[in-house]
């Protein structure tokens, strides 16, 4: 289990998390958020690689001011993950074995093919990094994470940057992974959280402003959610910032709108999905 007590972090003044107590159990775990939000900073801050201004956390436990015992029980996969170029996989994951404490030379090894296989890099292992698509550069930073079997990974905005079908397995293995952990996944894109995850916590602003399951993200758009058929006219009247979507049929443009009220007399109410919920509370959030 993962809790924060009243977390803060200024930079200079600048609140870029502000008061954030929340509570999270094992399985997968997405971190929404605008960008700016606070999302690497809560990250990093969890990962002990920032020290909270105020308040407190805790992993499986372990209090923040513990870091050397924290980093035993985390993997990391920061924002932007480099990698020695020249190196092989399997050279660099041995580098960071070694790094981690895996001194035994024939343990090591045996975990390294373990989670080479998970990741499903086997075959490629013995390629140097340079050659590595961006897909498999993420898998790489996934195993090296794993190294030392951490019981949370945090991994943030990991599928930015990824063609649609690496985004879907990259997702898949860390479903996975999930299972008997804690995987804190940060980003920005609704789609990732959608099918894997169960717990959600919206950041904004460094706010804390929904901590819950995927419906509880949904429900945010009740009411707000509308379906039109316009013309070019109607169109224009309406606020761009409102509208989710387009299609251009024969008869005009069918639009959904997020807004509080009908936006035109031919509106009917839709019911949200997650990304409508997400769109009508940073709006709203955005709005404040
Ligand atoms: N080292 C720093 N010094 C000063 N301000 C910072 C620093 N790091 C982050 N910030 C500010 O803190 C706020 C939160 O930034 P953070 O990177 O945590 O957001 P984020 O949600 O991860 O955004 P993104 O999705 O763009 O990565 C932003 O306003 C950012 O400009």
């Amino acid at each position: 289990m993962i809790t924060t007590q009243n977390l803060t972090k200024s930079y200079k003044g600048h609140l870029a998390l502000d008061d954030v107590t929340l509570t999270f159990n094992e399985g997968m775990v997405g971190l929404l958020g605008p960008n700016g939000a606070g999302k690497t900073t809560f990250l990093r801050v969890m990962a002990t690689l920032q020290k909270p201004t105020s308040g407190s956390a805790s992993i499986f436990g372990v209090p923040l001011s513990q870091p050397e015992e924290v980093r035993r029980q985390i993997g990391y996969l920061p924002q932007h993950f480099s990698v020695y170029p020249q190196l092989t996989g399997r050279e660099f994951l041995d580098y960071v074995g070694v790094l981690k404490g895996i001194h035994a030379a024939k343990a090591r090894q045996e975990e390294i093919e373990r989670i080479l296989d998970q990741v499903n890099l086997t075959d490629k292992a013995d390629k140097k990094v340079r050659t590595y698509s961006g897909g498999m550069r993420q898998r790489l930073g996934i195993a090296q994470a794993l190294l030392g079997s951490p019981k949370m990974l945090i991994v943030d905005e990991p599928t930015a940057g990824l063609d649609p079908e690496e985004r879907v397995r990259f997702r898949n293995i860390l479903t996975r992974f999930s299972v008997g952990r804690i995987v804190l996944l940060s980003t920005h894109i609704v789609a990732d959280i959608e099918s894997n995850c169960r717990q959600i916590a919206v950041l904004s602003r460094g706010q804390l402003v929904l901590s819950g399951n995927l419906s509880d993200l949904a429900d945010v758009g009740d009411g707000k959610v509308w379906q039109a058929v316009l013309n070019d006219e109607e169109l224009r009247q309406i606020n761009p910032m409102a509208i989710v979507s387009t299609q251009r049929l024969e008869e005009g443009v069918s639009c959904r709108i997020i807004s509080d009220d009908a936006p035109h007399p031919a509106a009917v109410a839709v019911k949200p999905t997650l990304e409508d919920g997400y769109l009508a509370l940073i709006g709203r959030e955005r709005h404040a």
